[in-house]
């Protein structure tokens, strides 16, 4: 009998062992499970068990365990058993365990343990009960302290010039129309909004102009700070180094661009960082150089790609950035959420699509940016209850991706959860859409579409790259220290990203993995690459973790290419030409760096990538392939963060029929209670 488990705790661990060896939970799960045991003997088989659970989901990027919530549908809630595994008769699902479980029942249990933080003992304990949700104590306080410190934040006015909306005026000359019709510009309104307060959120969908109007809001502050005598000090960071050499590269040009004064310009930051490097990380450690003792030397942080950021990088950043600092938070709500638990931008800006402003806030707004607020969808915020909503401004206007656009196109639906509509864009084939149906597991449309280069120049595959990289290869004299080579390096780089495979999964025949070893095989095959294995010349790699002694960050991608020997000499028999790895050097200088294979400790193949990984980069044909199955990661999310990393052309590959149709009416919904706890702290 499955409540049979419930008697006792001897029962409850060994079914959970079982579950372990299922692959239904991790080991940390049940490592956690049993070290909490011990430090309460009388914990109730009901408190491990929602211990246990609470672990496994929050490995699955939930910041908690909502138990109201859970006991609805426990087995699709914690998506046990994993998608695509077949239950035996005599496995237990979670289901049957719960269903003589009363929400009542099983929050009485766990209020009777000592392992349940009680504020007003102020002793530590491991787990925290907020209502029905349950908290490793850690993420409780994260919880706690971002939203404490976003309030804080919320309702700080700053001082406005006299002739702020002149200034504005200047930068944003042209009203907006749109197909014949005037609109709302909300990158005007976004300054506006950033100017005045001291938290900014920005979300939109790609090529909404969220670094235009960042690089406009700096001029105007700094154009009045210049003029006040007293330049602010600006940092922008992105969370990883792929995403802050982006922002760096589009940022330049623009700065370039601005009416405003030399001088001006000058004290605009030009150069990114990552939230890592600008934090300080303390390797081996989770601790940062910069925190609330020591922070940052900043009046403004712009951080882009927020949707990237996790719970716990968030508390960091809000830890160490100082009280006086404006923060501007500029990303995509609707891409994935970050790897890490946590779904922070998703969080913040969940009401950014209807507005939700208070009829003061529009007011205001309408003065300073002199044109009318409205949108489609709009909702008429209420004072006291839409706290972020005054804070937040979503572009709604793409100038990347227009109406005529199908990647465009494709996005919206997938991102409204419109199947039909979604279909029909990828079946419509425009110039910029493609798709593909495998029936087999070689098929010769894949391989095709891998090497690339027959159906025109949007359609680039692998053979590019390592055309460029033979092709444009310097001529053996010339010596390592000729700039010759950094320039074919980067050429070689840049011609990598024009085409980029993506995938769900990491393991199986449609994951990185399978995939990887296919690509490889193929281009060995075709005569491309020289080996099938180890290291070669044209392989493009993917740094897995930070390396601080290397400069090399989680995201990097490198490829191997032969370079002259710097050790040869007349004497010695050394080879003339070395395999070293080139990395741009992701600062905006377009340079790049050569290391040695043999450095790099935590590297992977990158033919394919996971489109978790993709994020913040973009290629100029980008292709994703669905495995043959459902899966739980296949949802909404994913789907559009893939096709929005495409710049030219987006093809998606099917290996079964239904499987994207399936994957675009599924959300990630993760539980967390910032809004809640931003929401009770702003009454408070
Ligand atoms: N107000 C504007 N007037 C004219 N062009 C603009 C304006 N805003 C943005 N653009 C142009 O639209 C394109 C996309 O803008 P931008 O790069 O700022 O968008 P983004 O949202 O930051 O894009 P991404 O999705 O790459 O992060 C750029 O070419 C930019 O120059």
């Amino acid at each position: 009998m499955p409540a049979d488990y419930l008697l006792n705790r001897e029962r409850i661990i060994t079914l959970l062992e079982q579950w372990l060896e299922l692959d239904w939970l991790r080991a940390l799960d049940l490592a956690l499970v049993k070290l909490l045991a011990k430090l309460d003997p009388e914990a109730s088989p009901l408190m491990l068990l929602a211990i246990a659970l609470t672990s496994h989901q929050l490995g699955r990027g939930h910041i908690c365990l909502d138990l109201e919530h859970l006991l609805r549908d426990p087995d699709l809630i914690l998506l046990l058993p994993p998608e695509g595994q077949l239950v035996e008769a005599e496995q237990i699902l979670p289901s049957q365990l719960l269903s003589i479980v009363s929400l009542e029942q099983w929050l009485s249990a766990l209020e009777q343990s000592v392992l349940l933080y009680r504020p007003e003992q102020g002793s530590a304990a491991p787990l925290v009960l907020s209502g029905t949700r349950l908290y490793l104590y850690r993420y409780w306080h994260y919880e706690m302290s971002v939203a404490g410190a976003l309030v804080q934040r919320l309702d700080n006015k700053l001082p406005l010039a006299d002739d702020f909306a002149d200034r504005l005026d200047g930068l944003f000359s042209e009203p907006l129309w749109v197909d014949g019709q005037r609109q709302t510009d909300w990158q005007k309104v976004a300054c506006a909004m950033a100017a005045q307060g001291q938290l900014t959120l920005i979300t939109g969908g790609p090529g909404t102009g969220k670094t235009t109007t960042v690089v406009r809001l700096l001029a105007l502050l700094q154009q009045i700070a210049v003029q006040e005598g007293q330049a602010l000090r600006i940092q922008l960071a992105a969370p990883t180094g792929k995403a802050a050499a982006r922002l760096t590269e589009s940022i330049g040009g623009q700065i370039a661009s601005l009416p405003i004064e030399g001088r001006v310009k000058q004290s605009i930051p030009n150069e990114v960082t990552t939230l890592h490097r600008l934090l300080g990380s303390l390797p081996g450690t989770r601790h940062f150089r910069h925190n609330r003792t020591n922070p940052l030397v900043v009046d403004v942080l712009v951080i882009d790609e927020a949707s990237m950021i996790d719970l716990e990088m968030m508390h960091s950043v809000l830890q160490a950035l100082p009280a006086h600092a404006r923060l501007i938070l500029l990303g995509d709500k609707d891409q994935l959420a970050s790897v890490e638990a946590g779904s922070v931008l998703g969080d913040l800006c969940a009401d950014a699509e209807q507005g939700y402003y208070t009829l003061e806030t529009q007011q205001q707004l309408e003065q300073l940016c002199r044109e009318p607020i409205t949108a489609e969808h709009w909702r008429r915020g209420i004072a006291g209850q839409h706290h972020l909503a005054q804070r937040t401004v979503m572009l709604r206007y793409s100038r990347r991706f227009g109406r005529d656009s199908g990647i465009g196109q494709l996005a919206r639906a997938v991102n409204a959860s419109d199947s039909y509509q979604a279909w029909q864009i990828l079946q419509q084939d425009s110039a910029d859409i493609g798709y593909l149906q495998l029936y087999q597991s070689d098929d010769a449309v894949f391989e095709q579409l891998v090497l690339g280069g027959q159906q025109g120049k949007q359609c680039r595959g692998y053979r590019h790259y390592l055309q460029v990289l033979h092709e444009m290869r310097p001529s053996l004299e010339q010596p390592l220290t000729s700039d010759c080579w950094q320039e074919w390096a980067m050429h070689v780089l840049t011609a990598f990203d024009k085409f980029r495979l993506l995938c769900a999964l990491r393991q199986g025949d449609y994951g990185v993995a399978g995939l990887n070893e296919r690509i490889v095989q193929l281009l060995y095959r075709k005569s491309l690459i020289t080996r099938a294995q180890g290291w070669y010349e044209g392989r493009p790699v993917l740094v897995m973790q930070n390396d601080y002694s290397l400069g090399l960050m989680n995201g990097d991608i490198g490829i191997a290419l032969y370079l002259p020997n710097s050790e040869v000499n007349a004497e010695s028999d050394a080879p003339a030409y070395v395999l070293r790895v080139v990395f741009p050097r992701n600062d905006g200088t377009d340079g790049v760096r050569f290391i040695l294979p043999s450095r790099l400790t935590a590297v992977e193949t990158v033919f394919a990538m996971t489109v978790h990984k993709s994020q913040g980069s973009e290629f100029a044909h980008t292709a994703l392939i669905l495995p043959d199955r459902l899966n739980p990661v296949l949802t909404k999310e994913l789907l559009y963060t893939g096709i929005t990393r495409a710049r030219d052309k987006f093809t998606l590959i099917e290996s079964r029929g239904g499987i994207f149709k399936a994957s675009v009416q599924r959300k990630v919904e993760r539980v967390s209670g910032l809004s809640q706890a931003i929401a009770k702290q702003s009454i408070n």
